[in-house]
């Protein structure tokens, strides 16, 4: 009786439409919590995310889009390559808001948090200086020394939980990226504090004293208090030119001779550290146990990395230009994005009713974009759940399907600068380095994030 009251409750208006257009299949689940349990069921409990998909599919239909309640709210979940990819197409500019919560932690200028024109504009300007080829071309010289550096002291301790070692490495390379900070006493005060502040995104948005969420909003304070005193450091003049994204922020200026404010700058180098800093680390370690998994993989990786070693004539340094000639390289990086599944879903507000194939979204509901189930569906990948980077030798899968680094007006604008990562990381890793699994069924938790269980325990040694 309850699960019905529920269901009509958010149903009902919808029950007669005359013009034939009703809601997607699906149901509401209990109230209050609608079909969390179910949710939880599949990503905690039997570790079978994508069954939360599959049963639906099996129950309703394929129809590529469901309703149903979760995380406190009606929703729409997308999970056809077709319907994600209208979701994203021209329909996303005036129908779909971010719909972030959380102002306080991300600042209301940030690239996810802002709409619109704003959104296009400041996109503009991050994509400037996360991306642009000299920006790109640059990191292969900074990082590399860094990457080096990490994999000696990884070996050096023999015994290593991948996860912590590339978290703290991937933090002093975002660092080092972003802001050209190196001193290890203010790295680890920043890596403190934006941990504080990642607390407060999953607390509740309740800003008293002694609360996880108030916490967070004086960590993000202190992040932008350091970034801010860099940036009148930096226009004060006091120290060398530095050559790295904050800067590149900072000197862009658009078509219209604008440049981006104070705040518009704090609020997206915040945003920066945020979005680029976990979903790499977790590739990485995501690299390093499918490479001890599959040890033909890492040989076939192992042979092409070293010809390109000894085609610079020994030089230890990867180049931009190398990057083209590492075909298999490559096929690698996208079989583990692929596979890992590090984003699995986007977040949406619907801003209006949309149509789709006969379907109604209502106004006010939540859009969940469900990336992750193409990843690993069989009418796309054959047996996908094999590691097995040679699937790319064939035709690119069609269009909405293989969507790693998100899709539409959002798409990933650090996408090339973290394959890039990949790229210089697999070639020191797999020329220098062998490593062995602990454990190798140590399976994957979900949530929050999708990881290895066991953070990948390995023994790392110099080959
Ligand atoms: C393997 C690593 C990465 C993965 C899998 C990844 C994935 C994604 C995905 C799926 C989105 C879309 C989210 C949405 O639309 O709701 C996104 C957005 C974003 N990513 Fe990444 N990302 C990665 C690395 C990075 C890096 C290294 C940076 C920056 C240095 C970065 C910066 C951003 C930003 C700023 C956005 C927001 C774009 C916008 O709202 O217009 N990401 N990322």
């Amino acid at each position: 009786v309850l699960r019905s009251l529920n269901e009509w409750r958010y149903c009902h208006p919808y029950l007669k439409s005359k013009n034939g257009k009703k809601l997607p299949p699906g149901h509401m689940g209990w109230p209050v919590i609608g079909e969390l349990l179910d949710f939880l069921r599949c990503f905690k409990f039997t570790s079978k995310p994508d069954d939360f998909i599959w049963k639906r599919k099996a129950k309703y239909g394929d129809t590529g889009v469901y309703r149903t309640h979760l995380f406190g709210s009606p929703t729409i979940i997308t999970c056809s390559p077709e319907a994600n990819r209208f979701m994203t197409g021209p329909i996303e500019s005036d129908s779909l808001t971010t719909g972030w919560p959380c102002p306080q932690l991300l600042g209301t200028s940030s690239i996810v948090m802002v709409e619109g024109m704003q959104h296009k504009r400041i996109r503009r300007y991050v994509m400037e200086a996360i991306g642009s080829p000299e920006s790109i071309r640059r990191t292969f010289v900074t990082l590399q020394p860094s990457f080096r550096e990490a994999f000696k002291s990884w070996a050096q301790k023999g015994t290593i939980t991948a996860a912590d070692e590339a978290d703290e490495m991937t933090f002093s390379i975002i660092c080092a990226q972003l802001f050209s900070f190196h001193s290890t006493p203010l790295l680890k005060k920043m890596q403190r504090i934006y941990k504080g502040l990642l607390c407060g995104f999953r607390a509740q948005p309740i800003n008293l004293p002694g609360t996880a969420f108030h916490y967070a909003v004086k960590c993000k304070k202190s992040l932008s208090a350091i970034i801010l005193s860099e940036m009148h450091d930096r226009r004060m003049n006091k120290g060398s030119i530095k050559e790295d994204f904050l800067q590149n922020l900072m000197d862009s200026v658009d078509s219209s001779g604008d440049k981006l404010s104070e705040e518009e700058i704090l609020d997206n180098m915040v945003n920066l550290i945020l979005a680029g800093y976990a979903s790499t680390a977790n590739s990485i370690t995501w690299a390093l146990y499918y490479l001890a998994k599959y040890p033909t993989v890492l040989q076939k990786l192992r042979e092409e990395n070293m010809a390109i070693r000894e085609n610079k004539g020994g030089e230890k340094l990867l180049t931009y230009e190398d990057v083209k000639s590492m075909v298999y390289t490559s096929k690698v990086i996208d079989e583990v994005l692929r596979l890992a599944n590090v984003s699995s879903f986007m977040f949406r507000t619907l801003l209006k009713d949309v149509d789709f194939n006969g379907f109604i979204f209502p106004k006010g509901w939540k859009l969940l974009i469900w990336l992750r189930t193409n990843h690993v569906d069989s009418r796309y990948f054959e047996n996908p759940l094999e590691f097995n980077p040679e699937r790319w030798d064939g035709p690119k899968p069609k269009p909405g399907v293989h969507n790693v680094f998100g899709c539409g007006l959002r798409l990933c604008p650090g996408s090339n600068f973290a394959r890039m990562e990949l790229f210089m990381l697999l070639y020191h890793l797999c020329i220098d380095y062998k490593w062995e699994l602990k454990n190798v069924n140590a399976g994957t938790k979900y949530l929050p994030h999708t990881v290895v269980a066991d953070g990948a325990k390995m023994n790392f040694t110099h080959i």
